[in-house]
């Protein structure tokens, strides 16, 4: 695996300082950042989130997905808890990039899903690979997660390449009318374990 550590620093936020650990893939030159607050390298199980890049929703208040809010629960709770990583992977679009992804938007509002976009591009609907997160892990000293999720094979992931996940924390935001769709195609083609996605639509309206 050719992930190195390249620098520390801090990273003051709204939710408190974390630790902001810069790592290069030497394979593909992307640049992957570990978010960590606390001691995290003591043996315990550490409050984590792999969360991968959505300049859309992540920078651009995009309401077509989760992945904003899903990033701010996420920093929220490992503040609250005062111990936690967020790994922020550089896997726009769920591996495709973000022009690819941009044309799949284009095809999901012409009426595709979003598996139906991707495959339609000749993608398959999710190319992500996890195993960028073991050197990550292990510089960090974190070999057990309390894993913040909805996805299961993010957990299958982790523990094929010896990341032990001590629990899985459902990550359920409140749907609205533009991510509800996205959100039952999750759950129905991608095997997200998510609960009632209309609730909270009425809040949001
Ligand atoms: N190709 C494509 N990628 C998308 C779309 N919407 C969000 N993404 C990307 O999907 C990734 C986030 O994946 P999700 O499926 O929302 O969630 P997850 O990471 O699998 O699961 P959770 O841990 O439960 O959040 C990010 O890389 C986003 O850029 C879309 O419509 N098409
Ligand atoms: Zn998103």
């Amino acid at each position: 695996m050719s992930v190195v550590f390249v620098a520390v620093s801090q990273l003051p936020t709204p939710f408190g300082v974390f630790s902001m650990h810069g790592f290069l893939d030497q394979d593909t030159g992307k640049e992957h950042v570990a978010l960590t607050m606390g001691e995290v390298g003591n043996g315990l199980p550490v409050l984590g989130r792999l969360h991968s890049e959505c300049l859309t929703g992540d920078a651009l208040f995009s309401m077509r997905c989760d992945c904003g809010f899903q990033l701010e629960a996420a920093l929220q709770a490992i503040a609250t808890e005062g111990r936690g990583v967020l790994l922020y992977l550089r896997q726009e679009g769920r591996g495709i990039g973000l022009l690819n992804k941009i044309r799949a938007y284009a095809l999901q509002d012409a009426g595709a899903d979003t598996v139906e976009a991707n495959e339609r591009l000749g993608f398959a609907p999710d190319q992500r690979d996890y195993a960028i997160c073991k050197p990550m892990l292990e510089h960090l000293g974190i070999a057990e997660l309390n894993l913040m999720t909805n996805n299961p094979r993010k957990v299958k992931a982790l523990e094929e390449f010896g990341i032990r996940v001590a629990e899985r924390k459902p990550l359920q935001i409140a749907a609205n009318p533009h991510n509800r769709k996205y959100l039952l195609t999750k759950a129905g083609k991608l095997g997200h374990l998510l609960g009632d996605i209309h609730q909270g639509e009425a809040e949001q309206s």
